[in-house]
């Protein structure tokens, strides 16, 4: 067995130091991309939405709004994760309508969060996109 498998490493205490912190905090964050396909894929939307901002020369404060939309969207996408491990902790392969009502609210907040992230495109690119396709027709 890996020595760091071994399960006197088996952390279950407080961490000993900041590093420790940080190194499990990054741990959960790449569970969340490794484990969730919707994650990846508000990745990819936010890249593209970042790249897309930055080819449209966006100000500071469209910059701002950007990036606390696709922050929103990946947080409540966190939030979900977080809510559906607990409930699967609890409800192990077992139906409890409480673990259905918790993770459908979860899911909703990242709709409501991706919502908000396509209103705040429309608003800051469908003004810069305008005068080009009306340049084409
Ligand atoms: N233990 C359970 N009891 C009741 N309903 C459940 C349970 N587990 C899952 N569900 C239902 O199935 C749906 C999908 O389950 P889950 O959230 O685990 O899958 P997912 O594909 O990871 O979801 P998402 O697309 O939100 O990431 C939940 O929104 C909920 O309605």
């Amino acid at each position: 067995m890996a020595s760091k498998n071994r399960p006197d490493r088996l952390q279950v205490g407080k961490n000993h130091s900041f590093w420790q912190s940080w190194l499990h905090a990054w741990n959960g964050l790449k569970t969340v991309v490794i484990e969730e396909r919707n994650m990846r894929t508000h990745l990819v939307v936010g890249a593209l939405a970042l790249a897309f901002g930055w080819w449209v020369g966006l100000s500071a404060d469209q910059w701002l709004w950007l990036c606390l939309a696709i922050f929103m969207v990946m947080l409540c996408e966190i939030n979900n994760t977080i809510a559906e491990n607990l409930c699967d902790l609890v409800t192990g392969p077992h139906y409890h309508p409480l673990a259905k009502k918790i993770k459908d609210i979860a899911a909703g907040a990242v709709v409501f969060a991706a919502a908000f992230a396509v209103l705040v495109g429309l608003i800051l690119f469908v003004p810069k996109l305008w005068p080009l396709v009306r340049a084409w027709f």
